[in-house]
């Protein structure tokens, strides 16, 4: 089910009515309503909320993350505007899963996403468990094609490439999407020795998945990440981003189902962000996994915001033209 944005979830601290430079993202967010018929924008982005963790439910996880939509809007709303001149950014409401319809969720999501990416708007999709990721996909797909190669990026402690005979979980999306799609392959960055079986590794090699542990991220250089980052775009039309919060590490990111003791620093994760949306064949976002209950003080849910403005700030098509 659609639901049109509320403006009542952009409030915030205000310290300036007149200086734009004292501005917040809730006094420039606009609201879109997506049944509503809109026109093309030129440098614009605009978040979707995906209101559903039937996926979660589905894979014996912890549920909570249908509530992350409102929790990190109403956290991103209070973040300062640092956006360049002439950027817009929209709230285009959320679909929500409602009985635990998951794939008529999932395919609600991908035809908002899909209106998004028509309308030349930078979708940021915000989860929901990680069964976000499908109906993301479907979006991009349907906007680009049947012919575009797609590549998929995911940062995740979890492959989430588990059979499906039962029915899509939040951990079967990729594996649903390699067997329907011969033009996607898939990369994943943050994986978990401990958060995946023997099984699961060996179905990432079956279905010729690339990936980097969390520990070879950790050890470093960056710019060995960066440069496998680089080597996979360039074999694809487009690419998206997906984002399973649990990649970070449990510290700093608690509030998720399968928290990851040794996952991801933020800033290690933050910087795979900026270099994956500033990639000029990136485009589209998502974020996923975020648990608003349980979370510790809010540090999740302010880590996710932070993590959907860097995605604005560094986004290829919302920089300047030159
Ligand atoms: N989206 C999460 N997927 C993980 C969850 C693991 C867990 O709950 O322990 C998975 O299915 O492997
Ligand atoms: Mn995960
Ligand atoms: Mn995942």
């Amino acid at each position: 089910m659609y639901q049109p944005p509320d403006a009542g979830r952009w409030t915030g601290r205000i310290d300036s009515v007149s200086d734009e430079r004292a501005f917040r993202l809730h006094q420039r967010i606009r609201l879109l309503d997506l049944s509503q018929p809109f026109a093309p924008a030129e440098r614009a982005a605009a978040f979707i909320g995906f209101a559903c963790d039937e996926g979660v439910r589905r894979n014996q996880g912890r549920q909570g993350a249908k509530e992350a939509p409102a929790a990190v809007k109403a956290a991103l709303a209070r973040l300062p505007w640092h956006l360049p001149e002439g950027v817009v950014v929209y709230d285009a409401g959320d679909v929500v899963c409602v009985d635990e319809r998951l794939e008529q969720s999932q395919t609600e999501l991908g035809k908002a996403v899909a209106r998004l990416l028509q309308h030349n708007m930078a979708p940021i999709v915000i989860g929901g468990g990680h069964e976000t990721a499908y109906g993301h996909y479907l979006g991009v797909r349907e906007a680009l094609g049947t012919d575009a190669r797609l590549g998929i990026l995911n940062i995740d402690a979890h492959f989430d490439l588990r059979p499906y005979d039962d029915g899509p979980t939040s951990g079967t999306m990729f594996r649903q999407i390699l067997d329907q799609d011969d033009q996607v392959s898939y990369f994943c960055l943050g994986i978990q020795r401990l958060g995946n079986t023997a099984a699961l590794f060996a179905d990432a090699e079956t279905y010729r998945c690339r990936y980097m542990l969390e520990d070879e991220l950790t050890a470093g250089p960056i710019e060995a990440a960066y440069e496998q980052i680089e080597k996979f775009a360039a074999d694809h039309d487009a690419v998206m981003l997906t984002f399973c919060m649990d990649a970070i590490s449990a510290a700093a990111a608690p509030g998720v189902s399968a928290p990851s003791p040794f996952g991801l620093a933020p800033s290690l994760a933050r910087a795979l962000i900026r270099r994956i949306v500033s990639h000029p064949k990136t485009i589209s976002v998502d974020l996923c996994e975020v648990n608003p209950l349980l979370d510790e003080g809010g540090k999740t849910v302010a880590l996710a915001a932070a993590f959907c403005m860097e995605a604005l700030l560094h986004f290829q098509r919302l920089q300047p033209r030159r």
